[in-house]
């Protein structure tokens, strides 16, 4: 199948030029699995992104957090898929919930934007996830799968796609899934996939998890068969991260 761990940091709205820096250099000086082993990706805010892209180790990425949804212009305060391209800056994360609910970005302009920024290339992390609220109405099922379908139905090449599950419960609240919780989410997503898109993708398309994870509770998350990675917040700015990273070897084993 081949689906290489992945391990994305999150950084959101945090951090001092000084604080961003102080923590490039704790990555760069961190002992890590090699790249065959997990991809990295840090998203910095975007007013980091250069200096982030600039000092970092060559062997880990950097994301974007958003970008506009459409082809740059007149549009007061979005950052542009060209820009990020024009910045050599390969990946975006978009859907967050924190988008999705504060910003009210619903699924059909969420999808739009994955597919206007696959088409120029970039590679996108792709948040789903339910509210407290509709998990406990035994929703949970149904809205992931609608918000990707929402995206399947606008995307054609699944390869530059990562899908990052986070349970808007589990996120910055430390009330982390529980590993089986998760692997039933992620096995459902992956099904969806097989059913509504094609085998190949479902095998070959990594499925992450976020919401509260940190060095106590990675290597058990990272041990379900149906979890390729994890999206980390909180934990992202810590050196914390870099033992999250290291969960990836409990695939090799
Ligand atoms: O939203 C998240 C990553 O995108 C998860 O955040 P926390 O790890 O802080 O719960």
């Amino acid at each position: 199948m081949g689906r290489k761990f992945f391990v994305g940091g999150n950084w959101k709205c945090n951090g001092t030029l000084e604080e961003v820096k102080k923590l490039v250099g704790t990555l760069n000086a961190a002992e890590v699995p090699s790249e065959d082993v997990v991809e990295v990706v840090v998203s910095p805010p975007f007013v980091f992104l250069s200096t982030v892209k600039a000092l970092l180790r060559s062997d880990f990425a950097v994301a974007a957090q958003n970008c506009w949804v459409r082809k740059g212009g007149a549009f007061t305060g979005e950052i542009s898929v060209e820009m990020l391209v024009n910045l050599g800056i390969p990946w975006v994360i978009l859907g967050h919930s924190e988008r999705r609910l504060l910003l009210n970005e619903d699924k059909e302009f969420v999808a739009d934007k994955v597919a206007y920024a696959l088409s120029q290339g970039l590679n996108v992390i792709a948040c789903v996830g339910e509210t407290l609220e509709q998990r406990e109405a035994g929703d949970t099922l149904n809205v992931v799968s609608e918000q990707t379908k929402a995206i399947a139905d606008k995307v054609v090449n699944w390869s530059n796609i990562v899908i990052a599950y986070e349970p808007v419960w589990a996120i910055g609240t430390g009330k982390v899934a529980s590993p089986a919780q998760a692997q039933e989410v992620h096995y459902e997503l992956r099904n969806w996939l097989n059913v509504n898109v094609s085998p190949e993708v479902a095998a070959s398309t990594r499925i992450i998890y976020g919401g509260s994870v940190n060095a106590g509770n990675c290597v058990e998350l990272a041990a379900q068969p149906d979890l390729d990675g994890f999206l980390v917040g909180g934990a992202s700015l810590k050196a914390e991260f870099v033992d999250i990273i290291k969960s990836a070897t409990v695939k090799q084993g």
